[in-house]
């Protein structure tokens, strides 16, 4: 059983202030690219977790992988054991960069969710799902959806939002991760000691992605945890500005960074300015994606297909 799960970017991401729960309340537009993890589970003997792929060799192998946290939460969810519904082999295999700021941990938490659930044939609705995905991180629900929505709360709470036209991205991944905590720690503390100039308003990019205008999306992008990544890590400010040099309409930080994520006017476009930014010498490697794309969905071994009892909602369903 296998299902491939989505990355995604914070095309704008407006954080506000820390809670009682430690959290900050967000509101976010997030998109789903295409540059993807798959997570494959079958029954096994014993339980078993194997990583390939992108950064695999830093990616924790016990219960401290989400994928892994996916099978508890749901075996309590059913009210029985996990030995009860069988044990599990998982295997993932990472195109998302680990502590990437894309979502990675996260798209493999989906992914073993929907994937456990199809083997075990639990008849989960989709708001269960949904639950179950927030319990484990709140980048999660998302790649579940997948497509472009707004994010409220912690970014767990989801509305879709209309996006008709494919939007062409270059991705600029950096040599070493950055851990999500520290980066809304430093952005609190830029926030004690100064005063960086939040993101406006979510309304016109909303607007601009559903026209489908990449240069009036370009103008648009915005991300508050940008200048604590970029205060952690100076030397994105580089990256950043070589990605435009080299033709992207305009550069932002994915999420809590380091990846740069870089919005092109074509595909045709985003070919040329991957190949010019891998020449620049400012990241550790370079990929082209786009979206925004489905979210996780089970792969029909036959035809590739979907053959998911659970159907998200298509990437153009709207608010
Ligand atoms: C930066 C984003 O990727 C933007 O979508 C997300 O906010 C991060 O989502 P995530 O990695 O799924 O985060 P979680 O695993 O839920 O939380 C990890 C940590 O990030 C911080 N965190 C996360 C989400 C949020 N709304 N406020 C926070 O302050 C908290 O320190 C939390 O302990
Ligand atoms: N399946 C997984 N894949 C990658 N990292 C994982 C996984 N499960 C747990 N982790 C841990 O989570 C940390 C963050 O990894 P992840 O790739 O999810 O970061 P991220 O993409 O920046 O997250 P987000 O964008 O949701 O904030 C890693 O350093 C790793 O120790």
């Amino acid at each position: 059983m296998t299902v491939t799960v989505p990355s995604k970017i914070n095309v704008h991401l407006s954080v506000g202030p820390v809670r009682d729960d430690g959290y900050h309340e967000l509101t976010t537009i997030f998109q789903a690219l295409s540059l993807t993890d798959s997570v494959t589970v079958s029954a096994a003997e014993t339980p078993s977790l194997h990583v390939t792929g992108e950064g695999s060799k830093i990616v924790p192998r016990d219960e401290r992988n989400l994928a892994w946290r996916a099978v508890d939460v749901l075996a309590e969810h059913t009210g029985r054991s996990a030995e009860e519904l069988g044990s599990v082999s998982i295997t993932l295999d990472k195109g998302i960069p680990v502590a990437g700021g894309m979502a990675g941990g996260s798209a493999d938490a989906a992914g073993a969710l929907l994937a456990l659930a199809t083997l075990w044939k639990l008849d989960l609705s989709r708001e269960e799902l949904t639950s179950l995905a927030a319990q484990l991180g709140s980048d999660v629900p998302f790649a579940l959806h997948g497509g472009t929505a707004l994010g409220t709360g912690r970014g767990e709470e989801l509305v879709p939002v209309l996006s008709r036209h494919t939007f062409h991205w270059v991705l600029a991944f950096a040599q070493r991760g950055l851990s999500t905590p520290r980066v809304y720690r430093e952005l609190d503390r830029l926030r004690e000691v100064g005063d960086p100039p939040p993101v406006g308003d979510h309304a016109p990019l909303v607007e601009a992605m559903a026209w489908g205008d990449p240069h009036r999306l370009a103008e648009l992008l915005g991300n508050d945890l940008q200048a604590a990544a970029v205060s952690l890590r100076p030397n994105l400010r580089r990256t950043l500005r070589a990605g435009v040099e080299a033709g992207a309409l305009a550069g932002i930080v994915s999420g809590s960074g380091p990846t740069c994520a870089f919005l092109c006017a074509d595909g045709d476009a985003a070919v040329q300015v991957s190949a010019r930014l891998s020449g620049a010498g400012v990241c550790r490697t370079v990929r082209v994606a786009s979206g925004p794309v489905p979210g996780a969905r089970v792969v029909d071994p036959d035809d590739g297909g979907d053959d998911s009892p659970w159907h998200p909602s298509p990437p153009q369903a709207h608010a």
